[in-house]
């Protein structure tokens, strides 16, 4: 069954349900990335969560949802902009909004279906995400109810590794608990250095054969 703003399925209690099964939803938004001049309003931070919802009312009603199906709800973006409109406007809480977490609240979270730890003041739930790491879940496991800031920036991420992030993040620290200090250098340049590597690498022999050429072309000046 293909879900859709047409099909006369009852929409809120699809919204609704995103609080209560975050863990579900967040897995299947995960290959669903939001996609650059897709006509989503708001800022980032809100289209993405929105983005959220809709994949998560998907996945109540069907347990195996395609990405393709998913895909095309993402862009039923004046249906999505109505939904978040009535449940602001019914006094609910803003989908938009993060909420804020102690750092001792991440410490002692013991609920079986969360991993919660911090990185540079946000809060993330990768529980879902444990068997998809590329880096294996031992090492998110471990970081369970940490600040895992300093690690992560020493292992470094790619670009396409910090989007993802978003898809995980349900929080972030009180004001009065932030570090406020930004990812170290190198987190967020690493892929852009790898690629300017890969391309300065790859015309470099273009480079010497050009310059063949021009020496060729000096010395055939000169002798004849
Ligand atoms: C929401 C949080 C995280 C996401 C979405 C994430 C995502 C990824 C991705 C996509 C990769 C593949 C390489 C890349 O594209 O950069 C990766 C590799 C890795 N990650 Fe994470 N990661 C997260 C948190 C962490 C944390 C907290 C640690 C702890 C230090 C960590 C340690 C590693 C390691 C060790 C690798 C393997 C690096 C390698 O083999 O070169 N990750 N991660």
């Amino acid at each position: 069954m293909r879900w859709g703003p047409d099909n006369g399925r009852n929409k809120k209690e699809g919204i609704i349900e995103l609080y209560e099964r975050q863990t579900a939803i967040r897995s299947v938004h995960a290959s669903a990335v939001p996609r650059r001049g897709s006509r989503i309003g708001g800022d980032h931070r809100d289209s993405h969560l929105r983005l959220i919802c809709t994949a998560a009312l998907r996945f109540s009603l069907d347990p195996s949802p395609s990405v393709k199906e998913v895909d095309v709800i993402l862009h039923d973006t004046p249906f999505e902009d109505r939904l978040y409109k009535e449940e602001k406007a019914k006094g609910r809480r803003d989908m938009a909004e993060m909420r804020a977490f102690t750092r001792s609240e991440i410490k002692k979270s013991d609920d079986k279906d969360k991993v919660l730890f911090i990185l540079h003041d946000k809060v993330y739930n990768v529980r879902s995400f444990l068997n998809e790491h590329p880096g294996g879940e031992e090492i998110l496991l471990e970081h369970k109810g940490m600040d895992a800031s300093e690690d992560f920036d020493d292992v470094g991420h790619s670009k396409d590794a910090m989007e993802l992030m978003k898809t995980y993040q349900v929080g972030v620290i009180s004001d009065s608990e932030r570090m406020n200090k930004l990812p170290k250098k190198g987190w967020v340049s690493k892929y852009s250095k790898e690629s300017e590597k890969n391309v300065q690498g790859s015309s470099l022999p273009f480079y010497l054969f050009m310059g063949g050429i021009a020496l060729v072309a000096v010395l055939f000046f000169y002798v004849y």
